[in-house]
């Protein structure tokens, strides 16, 4: 049984106007991310990687072709908070606690004060932070900063996780526990995500597809199935399996490059 689509972008295309003429940030995408798939972005500066991000949560408007996420248009999956959304940097507010950050959006949506406290709770746990809630953000490291902001985007449980860049400023040993644990959590709670990252190794790693992307227009050059098992230890990215999708993204790349 194929699982049903969650994403399906057909024909995508987006222009913005700007003073210097129009800049084609994405050009005749598309792609279907069926549920619980954990598909990464790959490709080089501008290729639209964050703008299709923001199609998808209905920040951007495409110019042409069709959006659905979860059956919805992106304005109706946005209204219905289908997603929860990371940043690159994790955005919290320096004046409010950890749990005081993970509470603002079900403090916006209206949840009761019993739900809120069980949520906060429930997804600290989740991405190991339990005890942390009455911190500052600047009490804690960038790394648990980070997994902070990924809670926040989890409390209110939406079924689609949109991560932009999430560990780009994190160094390598952190960065490769959070992959570790983004695993795991996306073991526990079954999410489809969507991951912006500039890095093979971290799409690699984490992926059951691999969207390569290209600059000018920003088009996708490749789409790769992951052969890798869903249990991932570290060393897996020894593996000849490994290396030999890691290879296929980065000729993905050089391809994408030549043609633009
Ligand atoms: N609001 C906007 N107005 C005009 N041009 C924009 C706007 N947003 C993005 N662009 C342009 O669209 C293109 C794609 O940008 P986008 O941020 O999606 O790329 P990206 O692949 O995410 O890049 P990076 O890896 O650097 O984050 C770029 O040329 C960018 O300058």
């Amino acid at each position: 049984m194929t699982a049903q689509p969650v994403i399906r972008a057909k024909d995508l295309n987006l222009t913005f106007q700007t003073n210097d003429g129009p800049v084609h940030a994405l050009k005749d995408v598309d792609l279907d991310v069926s549920k619980g798939e954990f598909v990464s972005f790959i490709g080089p500066s501008g290729c639209g990687k964050t703008t299709f991000l923001r199609c998808v949560a209905g920040l951007e408007t495409p110019t042409g072709g069709s959006l659905t996420v979860d059956g919805m248009t992106p304005d109706e999956a946005r209204k219905a908070r289908a997603y929860g959304y990371v940043f690159q940097a994790a955005g919290l507010y320096p004046w409010r606690t950890i749990g005081g950050n993970i509470r603002l959006p079900l403090e916006i949506m209206g949840y009761s004060s019993s739900e809120k406290a069980r949520r906060v709770k429930e997804t600290l746990e989740l991405v190991d932070l339990a005890g942390f809630e009455k911190k500052y953000p600047w009490q804690l490291s960038g790394g648990m900063q980070q997994r902070a902001s990924i809670a926040r985007a989890l409390s209110f449980d939406a079924p689609i996780l949109l991560m932009d860049e999430p560990f780009g400023a994190l160094d390598e040993i952190v960065r490769d526990r959070l992959n570790e644990e983004l695993l795991k959590l996306w073991d526990r709670t079954q999410k489809t995500m969507l991951f912006v990252t500039h890095s093979i190794p971290e799409a690699v790693y984490l992926s059951t597809k691999i969207v390569v992307m290209s600059p000018r227009p920003g088009r996708i050059s490749d789409v790769i199935d992951s052969p890798l098992p869903k249990e991932r230890p570290l060393d897996i990215r020894d593996s000849r399996e490994f290396i030999e999708v890691a290879h296929r993204v980065r000729e993905g790349l050089r391809a994408g490059m030549e043609v633009a």
